[in-house]
């Protein structure tokens, strides 16, 4: 495609070259420069993309999309400057792979907790009601069956619009994907034309990204900012800012509840180990999945779906015998009847929710004794370090028994991130809590510990099949690990 095809309706603030210069490929990564590419320098968190414009040059890029020209400029090469090359390039890629967006029925869904859920429930739903369909996941990106790792929660503009892009060509109709607050901040869904947006909810997470409370809000605000008047912005009203997300959009505004009036409204009727039953809309449903949180998540799919232009009561028909996304609320149960959860929750509220449906869910043994609730959770290096604390204090409250252990270490050392959980726990706690740096040996510890009926609750890594430790992914699966730690202990 030539350049200036590619910055149609771009606002440039200058031009160098040769507008008329084909671009056969996108990239904002000097290192996957080739032949025929076309450069993107953005400002980075760690560096500037700026740096590497010659670099890409020498590699054979035919041109360079920037904020700022090089003090020298290479004949045969075009340079386009932008007042923001990050959000340009969402522009930019929308064009060279030809609007796909604006040819699907695109959905995003953003929140601290539920992103996967929901956008995962809507995924298989739409599957399920007949249509093809794609999903961009913190799991995975899908089209239709066929499944492509995912690195982000949501990818760069590029591969998004890529990815759209082959989704179109499959034949998919509607395309679910979570916006997570750094994909916005960042423009990762510049230029995207959203059909709908969902609001799950909003709670401390993040920032070390965003500084402040107030700017992680408004991160998240961003996305209904974006939304065009032709889609519909569902939010959750029973949360503090549901209605401040809606306060500036141009799209259709639409609610859900299980408190208060709202265009879709939610009850629960019974919450156990076997799912929920709920009246929706004054329909009586059971889904298969657990815990009130899910009841918000099942909710908000229920909305977007009529929102969409389905049956109500085909929606609830189909929703009803659908199943959650891997490493939520996740059981593997032991021979003699220990039951393991193994759940994604990664943040202070998560962990809470979780453990007050696990603390709802629990009932007497035939000796009339409550089972025991052992927690092991850990907390992630180069991430939030606010949240260790509170993580602990949380876990402490709910469980009978604590062992804090690694979860992705990164580049932080392990024992220094226990030792911040440490600080939140309360004195009275200590003794029921341990601290192992292995987070095998944690599990292992987790299994000797409980008799049968008591409840293991693995939190923080849910799906995650590797423990990233220095820049290296080790193999490692919470699941695998309590089956074989059962096993081990002979009760499997
Ligand atoms: C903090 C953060 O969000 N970082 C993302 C960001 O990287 P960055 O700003 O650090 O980039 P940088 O290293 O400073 O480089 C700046 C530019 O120079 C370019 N460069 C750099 C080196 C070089 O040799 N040549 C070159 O061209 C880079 O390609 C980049 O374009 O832009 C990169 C490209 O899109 C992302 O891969 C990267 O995600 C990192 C890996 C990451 O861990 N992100 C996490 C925090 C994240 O985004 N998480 C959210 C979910 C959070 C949640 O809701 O739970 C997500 O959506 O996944
Ligand atoms: N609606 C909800 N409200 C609160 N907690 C939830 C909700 N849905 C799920 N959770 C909890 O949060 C964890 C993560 O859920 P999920 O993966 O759907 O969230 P996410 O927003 O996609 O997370 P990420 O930011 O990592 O992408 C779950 O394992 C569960 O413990
Ligand atoms: N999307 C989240 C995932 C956190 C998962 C947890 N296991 C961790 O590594 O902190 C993040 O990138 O912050
Ligand atoms: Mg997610």
């Amino acid at each position: 495609m030539q350049l200036k095809d590619l910055v149609y309706k771009i606002s440039l603030l200058s031009t160098a070259g040769n507008m008329d210069a084909d671009v056969t490929d996108l990239t904002m990564d000097s290192r996957k420069v080739g032949p025929g590419s076309l450069f993107i320098a953005v400002r980075g968190t760690v560096t500037d993309g700026h740096n590497f414009i010659g670099t890409a040059v020498q590699q054979g890029a035919t041109a360079v999309l920037c904020e700022e020209f090089p003090a020298t400029t290479t004949d045969g090469v075009a340079y386009v400057r932008v007042q923001d090359s990050a959000r340009a390039m969402g522009y930019v890629a929308a064009n060279f792979y030809n609007q796909p967006s604006q040819k699907l029925k695109l959905v995003g869904v953003t929140g601290t907790n539920g992103k996967t859920s929901v956008a995962t429930l809507l995924f298989r739903l739409f599957r399920t009601l007949g249509y093809r369909c794609g999903l961009l996941s913190t799991v995975q990106n899908q089209i239709d069956d066929q499944v492509i790792p995912a690195t982000h929660t949501t990818p760069d503009v590029i591969t998004t619009n890529q990815l759209l892009s082959q989704m179109l060509n499959h034949g998919c109709t509607h395309v679910f994907m979570e916006v997570s607050s750094h994909a916005v901040v960042q423009e990762r869904i510049a230029g995207l034309a959203f059909a709908g947006g969902i609001f799950t909810n909003i709670t401390h997470d993040h920032l070390d990204f965003h500084g402040t409370f107030d700017n992680y809000i408004r991160a998240k605000k961003g996305f209904f900012d974006q939304l065009p008047a032709s889609a519909f912005a569902l939010t959750n009203v029973d949360d503090k800012r549901g209605l401040v997300m809606l306060q500036n959009t141009a799209a259709r505004k639409e609610t859900y509840s299980l408190q208060t009036l709202a265009t879709f409204k939610g009850k629960i009727i019974a919450d156990s180990l076997f799912g929920l039953n709920m009246l929706v809309d004054d329909q009586e449903v059971w889904f298969k999945l657990i815990g009130r949180f899910n009841a918000y998540n099942l909710l908000s799919v229920y909305g977007a779906a009529v929102l969409l232009g389905e049956e109500p009561a085909d929606v609830l028909t189909l929703l009803s015998g659908i199943t959650p996304p891997s490493g939520r609320f996740e059981q593997v149960i032991s021979e003699d009847k220990i039951v393991g959860i193994v759940d994604y929750a990664h943040t202070p509220d998560a962990l809470q929710n979780v453990l007050e449906t696990i603390v709802g869910l629990r009932h007497d043994n035939d000796q009339g004794q409550l089972p025991q609730i052992i927690t092991v959770v850990g907390c992630g290096g180069n991430r939030d370090a606010a949240k260790r604390p509170i993580m602990a204090e949380i876990a402490c409250r709910f469980s009978n028994r604590v062992i804090l252990t690694s979860d992705n270490p990164r580049n932080e050392d392990p024992m220094a991130i226990l030792e911040q959980m440490q600080a939140g726990v309360p004195p009275i706690d200590f003794k029921k809590t341990l601290t192992i740096e292995d987070r095998r040996s944690a599990i292992q510890k987790a299994v000797s510990l409980a008799k049968p009926n008591d409840i293991i609750l693995v939190a923080g890594k849910g799906h995650e099949t590797y423990q990233e430790i220095k820049g290296i992914k080790y193999d490692f699966d919470d699941r695998s690990v309590l089956r074989e730690a059962f096993a081990e202990h002979g009760n499997l």
